[in-house]
């Protein structure tokens, strides 16, 4: 990736999240200064209790930073309202977990077309997109499947199609590859790498696995909820 030739999409400035349990605070992250441009794939890598969860949630607009800047997309996501955060996750990100997260009663194209339909747009064409998308992922046999029907590898491709629904600027996974085999964890990394290269989304990877690494473009390292290490691959 050419970062010259691309804008700055993501920028945080000394961003915290302190989370207060009782009278104890503990770190989530701390004044984390960091600039993403628009079509990088970024692997966020550090020991468990680093901070890449509580980074990806404030990134995702799950949780609101306790101090400091962070603008994704034009949107100052520190002084957004309750409802600009559900249209942001709704129009700019799409979410990945390593739990999948898909609802257990709804079929692989029901959960697919959930959040297309919960940001208003009509039924006919999210329909139809979600079966483009899940043909795509090598899902079209498994449209009205329940979760409980599916292997790990077919439940996190349907996640990624919900994922992509809304057609989504970045791309953001928690560990994505963490229940899965070697095998469906390669395939999901190099889905998200087509979606990078193809279509030029922002792919941000949290993760303890090596898959993504030989794809990713920028590593960050997180140490005790501090970027210690900023890495450009050559
Ligand atoms: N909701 C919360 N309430 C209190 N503390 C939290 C909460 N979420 C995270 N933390 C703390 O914040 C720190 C960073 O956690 P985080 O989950 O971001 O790390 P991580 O790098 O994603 O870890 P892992 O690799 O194990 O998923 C840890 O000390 C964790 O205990």
């Amino acid at each position: 990736m050419n970062k010259a030739s691309t804008e700055v999409q993501i920028s945080a400035r000394r961003l915290t999240r302190i989370y207060r349990l009782g009278e104890t605070e503990v770190v989530g992250i701390n004044h984390i200064d960091l600039d993403i441009h628009e079509g990088e794939l970024v692997v966020l890598k550090g020991n468990s209790g680093s901070g890449k969860s509580t980074l990806l949630a404030l990134l995702a607009g799950l949780d609101q930073p306790t101090d400091g800047e962070l603008i994704v997309a034009g949107q100052n996501l520190c002084k957004a309202s309750t409802a600009q955060l559900t249209l942001y996750r709704r129009a700019t990100v799409g979410i990945i977990f390593q739990s999948f997260n898909l609802l257990p009663t709804l079929t692989v194209l029901e959960n697919t077309c959930l959040p297309a339909l919960l940001a208003g747009k009509p039924l006919s064409p999210v329909k139809s997109r979600a079966q483009e998308l899940l043909e795509w992922l090598n899902l079209g046999s498994r449209l009205q499947h329940l979760p409980s029907q599916l292997s790990g590898g077919e439940m996190q491709r349907t996640a990624i199609a919900r994922a992509l629904i809304n057609d989504p600027a970045i791309i953001l996974a928690d560990e994505p590859t963490g229940n899965l085999d070697s095998r469906n964890g390669e395939l999901v990394i190099e889905l998200l790498w087509q979606l990078n290269r193809k279509f030029g989304r922002t792919v941000i990877i949290a993760t303890h696995s090596v898959l993504a690494d030989p794809y990713a473009g920028l590593f960050l390292f997180l140490k005790d909820g501090v970027i210690t290490e900023h890495r450009w691959k050559k």
